[in-house]
């Protein structure tokens, strides 16, 4: 039974007069989609979205992935710290983690959001991602990522003036609290994509070089000097700002095979907790690739060019058609870095390494270029004594370290070389008796050389060709093929020394 059969029929008629609306609506729509051009159209429902929000008190803060030339340090630091305030209900975000990290790292997903409280302050983070249009001449277009930050219009001051700095601070805390040092390669690839920093160029593994001072053999007053040195580069922002100079540190490592210089480029790394760019500078082509490289590192990082000696002898190639000017020579890269770094870098350090320093560009050794010369030698007593404990656990040996003390200095035997014979038994008398016998090989092949050198006089030209050899590495006693090579150069500078001298040979 119906008691209010008028406000059925009034029902009955809202509901027709609303269908026959609708209907015509939809009608009206699908003929404007078909009349009216699509930017009209979508300029109208801009236009129409416009008068129908009610005005926005909103302000958008647009953070870019790059600043200029150089990475956008507020961009790093949101991303870093986004990861932990990534709310319960989430739809999606990404994790990852590499053996060496402590935690699971988490990082917001592309355009989902986050919200965030700072003193009374609402704010909300969106990540954005943009696929580049279409193919650009260079070939390369990367994605251009940036967050947005929007808040009540009215704290603007406190979310540049302290958030922001907040944010940053606390990114680096996280940074330094689940660090893993980081080797960049530009060939391998991006193993780690999470941590590439999105710079797309160079591909990341953890440096797993498990090298650190305390196993590293060295003179202690030399390490001690290097360890003094990094810990005073670290603590002089405030100084460099003053005088005006980049915060940045050079070191060219020089000396034979097997001496340890990249173990130590990865004891500093590993003591700094600075990744580790590896720039192969032979596989360079461009000085706008190098630039686009140069860039995409971060700050607290080392640059390393390893036999550089090798790599100037690929400077002078000018580069295809593009003529002589575009030429990558050493010099010019280090002025190209300490330009860029003078802008945009911070905790830099470059590290050169080389088996020849007579080799390299004299540029490179002028006063001031590189600001540490570390001669990385052959092993000595206190060395033997490191790798000892390094490898058999020992400090002592009632009998052999005597006699390796006895023959260590003379023998011009690499940390490498003794590592081996010490990795060959976990016995101690067996590793060292390997590493005596070691030692007596080389004295006899150090003196068999020295006797044909002493032959010559030592203002001869030749004489001092040997001199640099010796210097240098090739010198009497490295690795057999050395030892070779070595031979053939000494007994062809004796042969040309003794026909010229009237002495036969
Ligand atoms: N000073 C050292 N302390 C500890 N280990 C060393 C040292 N030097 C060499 N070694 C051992 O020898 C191996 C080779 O050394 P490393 O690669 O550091 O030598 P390098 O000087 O860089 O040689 P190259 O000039 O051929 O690049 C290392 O992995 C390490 O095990
Ligand atoms: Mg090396």
């Amino acid at each position: 039974m119906n008691y209010f059969p008028e406000m059925e029929s009034t029902a009955t008629t809202l509901f027709s007069a609303y269908a026959s609306v609708a209907a015509t609506m939809m009608l009206v729509r699908s003929m404007a989609n078909e009349i009216i051009p699509h930017p009209i159209k979508s300029y109208l429902s801009n236009f129409i979205h416009y008068l129908f929000t009610p005005l926005s008190n909103n302000l958008t803060i647009i953070v870019d992935e790059q600043s200029g030339m150089c990475r956008n340090q507020v961009y790093d630091s949101a991303e870093m710290y986004l990861g932990t305030k990534i709310s319960p209900n989430a739809e999606r975000f990404r994790v990852s983690k590499s053996p060496r990290q402590k935690n699971i790292h988490v990082a917001i997903e592309k355009n989902q959001e986050v919200f965030d409280t700072f003193k009374d302050v609402q704010l909300k983070w969106r990540f954005v991602s943009v696929e580049p249009q279409g193919g650009n001449n260079s070939g390369y277009s990367p994605e251009k990522k940036y967050f947005e930050l929007s808040f009540d219009k009215k704290f603007k001051e406190v979310v540049i003036g302290e958030y922001l700095p907040f944010v940053i601070e606390k990114a680096r805390e996280i940074k330094e609290h689940d660090r893993v040092v980081k080797l960049y390669t530009r060939d391998c690839p991006t193993y780690d994509s999470f941590d590439d920093g999105g710079s797309g160029v160079w591909g990341s593994v953890n440096l797993e070089h498990p090298a650190t001072f305390d196993t590293l053999a060295m003179e202690p007053e030399m390490k001690k000097g290097i360890i003094d040195d990094l810990d005073r580069f670290v603590a002089r922002r405030e100084y460099y700002k003053k005088v005006g100079k980049a915060w940045k540190r050079g070191y060219l490592l020089y000396g034979p095979p097997g001496t340890g210089k990249s173990s130590l480029i990865a004891a500093m790394a590993n003591y700094l907790k600075f990744d580790i760019y590896d720039l192969e500078l032979t596989s360079l082509y461009s000085n706008s690739e190098l630039r686009r490289i140069l860039v995409s590192t971060t700050n607290r990082s080392i640059i390393v060019i390893e036999d550089i000696d090798c790599s100037v002898e690929m400077q002078d190639r000018a580069n295809g058609n593009e003529g002589s000017n575009t030429k990558l020579t050493l010099s010019g890269l280090l002025n190209f870095i300490d330009g860029l770094w003078s802008s945009c870098g911070d905790e830099r350090i470059i590290i050169f390494t080389t088996n020849h320093k007579d080799k390299i560009d004299p540029a490179l050794l002028r006063p001031g270029r590189m600001d540490m010369h570390i001669h990385m030698s052959y092993c000595t007593n206190n060395c033997f004594k490191i790798l000892a404990y390094n490898y058999l656990g020992i400090n002592d040996h009632p009998r052999l370290f005597g006699e390796v003390e006895g023959l260590i200095e003379d023998s011009k035997v690499t940390p490498a070389e003794v590592a081996e014979e010490l990795m060959r038994s976990e016995e101690p008398d067996v590793a060292l008796d390997g590493v005596v016998n070691l030692l007596k090989r080389k004295r006899i092949e150090v003196d068999e050389v020295a006797k044909d050198v002493e032959e010559i006089p030592a203002n001869l030209e030749e004489a001092n060709g040997i001199v640099h050899v010796e210097e240098n590495g090739y010198g009497p006693g490295t690795s057999a093929a050395k030892r070779l090579k070595n031979g053939t150069i000494l007994r062809g500078v004796l042969r040309n020394y003794r026909a010229r001298s009237g002495r036969g040979g």
